[in-house]
C-alpha cells in the first residue's frame, strides 16, 4: 500500500454526485505502473463523471484519489504535469493544422517533443501525410487520431481517456492498443472508458464496471479483477 501510494493511483470510498443525484458510491481500486484499468457501463452510468473526478477536474461528495502519494489536486503543478486527459472533444483546434496543434499543445505541455518525434506518432497514425492540413478538414476519426497523438506526445505517466477508440476505424483501434500496450510497458498508468476488448489483444487491463456500481453504492471495495 505504501509503494501503490508513492507510485500509482489510489481511488477510496469514492461518490460522485451530479445535480443533485448520486451516480455512484464506494468505488475503490489501485492501480500500479503498468496498470490498465477499462471503465465499462451504460450511458449515463458515470464513466465520463468518474474520469473527470479523477484528473480533478469535479470533486468527490466522498472519498479521495491520491496520485502517486498526494491527494489528485489540479492545481499542484505535480500533478498536472503527470496526467494526460483526454475528453470527447480531443482538445484540438479546427483552425491550427495538425502540426501546429501538436507544437501548441506540447509547449502548453511542456513537453520537450520535437517536430521528429510528431512526425513519427503521426506515421504510426497514418496522419503522416496531413500534418500540413487544417484540422477542421480531417474526418472525426483522424481528429480522434490526432487527439491519440497529442497523449501519446506529452510523455505523462497517467493517461485518463474517455472513449479514445470512438470514431476510429479497426487500424485505428489497433494502433491504439499498440500505444496503450507501450505506455504500460513502459510503467504508465491508464484509466480508459470503451467497449472494446482492450484486454484481449492489448496490455492485461482490469475491468471496472460502472452499471454493478451503481446498484451497490454501499461497496467499499477493491473492483482490480
Ligand atoms: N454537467 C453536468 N451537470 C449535471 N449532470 C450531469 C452533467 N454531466 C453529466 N451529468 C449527468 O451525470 C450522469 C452521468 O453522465 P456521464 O457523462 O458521466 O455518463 P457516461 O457513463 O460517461 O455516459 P455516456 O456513455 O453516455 O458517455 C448523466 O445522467 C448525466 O445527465
Amino acid at each position: 500500500m505504501a509503494e501503490l501510494l508513492q507510485q500509482g493511483l489510489l481511488v477510496r470510498d469514492l461518490e460522485c454526485t451530479r445535480a443533485g443525484r448520486v451516480l455512484f458510491g464506494g468505488l475503490g481500486f489501485d492501480a500500479a505502473p503498468g496498470d490498465v484499468v477499462q471503465v465499462r457501463g451504460a450511458n449515463g452510468s458515470g464513466k465520463s463523471s468518474l474520469l473527470r473526478l479523477l484528473c480533478g477536474l469535479l470533486q468527490p461528495t466522498r472519498g479521495e484519489v491520491h496520485w502517486r502519494d498526494r491527494c489528485v489536486d489540479p492545481r499542484d503543478a505535480g500533478f498536472a504535469g503527470a496526467v494526460a486527459y483526454l475528453g470527447h472533444a480531443g482538445s484540438v483546434s479546427g483552425e491550427l493544422t495538425v502540426m501546429e496543434n501538436l507544437r501548441f499543445s506540447l509547449y502548453v505541455a511542456g513537453s520537450r517533443s520535437a517536430d521528429a518525434q510528431c512526425r513519427e506518432v503521426l506515421q504510426r497514425l497514418r496522419l503522416g501525410d496531413r500534418e500540413n492540413e487544417q484540422v477542421r478538414h480531417l474526418s472525426q476519426g483522424q481528429q480522434r487520431r490526432l487527439g491519440l497523438a497529442r497523449i501519446v506526445l506529452s510523455r505523462r505517466p497517467l493517461w485518463l481517456l474517455d472513449e479514445p477508440c470512438a470514431g476510429l476505424d479497426i487500424e485505428g483501434e489497433e494502433c491504439f492498443d499498440s500505444f496503450l500496450a507501450d505506455h504500460a510497458r513502459s510503467g504508465g498508468v491508464a484509466v480508459v472508458t470503451t467497449h472494446r476488448d482492450i484486454g484481449r489483444k492489448g496490455p492485461c487491463a482490469h475491468s471496472l464496471n460502472m452499471d454493478t456500481l451503481s446498484n451497490a453504492c454501499s461497496l467499499d471495495t477493491d473492483h482490480r479483477s
